[in-house]
């Protein structure tokens, strides 16, 4: 359903991704793995649109989204959590889900996202600021799954956060991917993670992609090698 084929991106004259290509089933997890640098924020930008890319092309569907601006790929169906969260601090837990229903079919937040995140309905009235790393996650989660996408994508979520709370990322993303049957795409280096929640992991080095395992036969210690500085 996505489609990703022979995909650019550059900074100017500099080219960053040099024709990447994958492809996704509904309902499946596909991790991409990399250290700093490699080109996979680069990329998740260019996917959702807030970088344009060169030649290649980016089909959800059937349906061409390179070209199109991020609102439109959006109401296409990619939803985006961004690297460090970008949360808005100043904003209450409930006006910052509410800022994703702006692109949003409907107009009201999901009874089901406060099912998949008890803590957020606990929390709806405080500072978005005031909540811990591991909750500003699942907050920006949150706001991505009320246009109801068909594929989330998510841009190093474990960065920053405790282990025990990484180990609660995995499950709620599990949870999401059981309840509503879509495709997730993450970005990451720790692979501890990837392996709790992929079916794919493949490794971009230099805006590349050299290696891809599906989990059930990964060699970890190689995909290891790849991620160690
Ligand atoms: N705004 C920019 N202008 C020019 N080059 C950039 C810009 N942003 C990133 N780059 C370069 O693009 C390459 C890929 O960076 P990118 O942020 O996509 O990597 P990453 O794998 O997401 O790493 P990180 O985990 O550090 O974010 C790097 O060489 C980086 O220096």
């Amino acid at each position: 359903m996505l489609e990703v084929n022979g995909l650019h991106v550059s900074y100017g004259q500099s080219e960053v991704i040099h024709g990447v290509s994958f492809d996704m089933n509904q309902d499946e997890t596909l991790a991409i793995m990399g250290r700093n640098g490699m080109g996979k924020t680069t990329l998740f930008k260019a996917l959702i649109g807030v970088l344009p890319s060169g030649a290649g092309s980016i089909r959800l569907d059937g349906k061409e989204l390179s070209g199109l601006p991020a609102h439109k790929r959006v109401a296409a169906g990619l939803a985006y959590v961004p690297q460090g969260r970008m949360i808005f601090p100043n904003l209450t837990v409930m006006e910052n889900i509410e800022s994703g229903l702006e692109t949003a079919r409907t107009r009201k937040v999901p009874r089901e996202i406060f099912d998949l995140f008890p803590v957020l309905l606990d929390m709806r009235n405080r500072k978005g600021g005031n909540l811990s790393g591991g909750q500003q996650q699942q907050l920006a989660i949150a706001r991505a799954l009320v246009t109801e996408p068909k594929v989330l994508l998510l841009d190093e979520p474990t960065e920053g956060i405790q282990p025990s709370i990484i180990k609660e990322i995995a499950r709620t993303l599990n949870d999401i991917r059981e309840m509503k049957k879509i495709a997730i795409l993450v970005s990451e280096q720790v692979l501890s993670f990837t392996m709790e929640i992929a079916d794919r992991l493949t490794v971009i080095e230099r805006g590349e992609f050299i290696h891809e395992e599906s989990r059930a036969t990964a060699d970890q210690a190689k995909i290891a090698s790849y991620l160690a500085v």
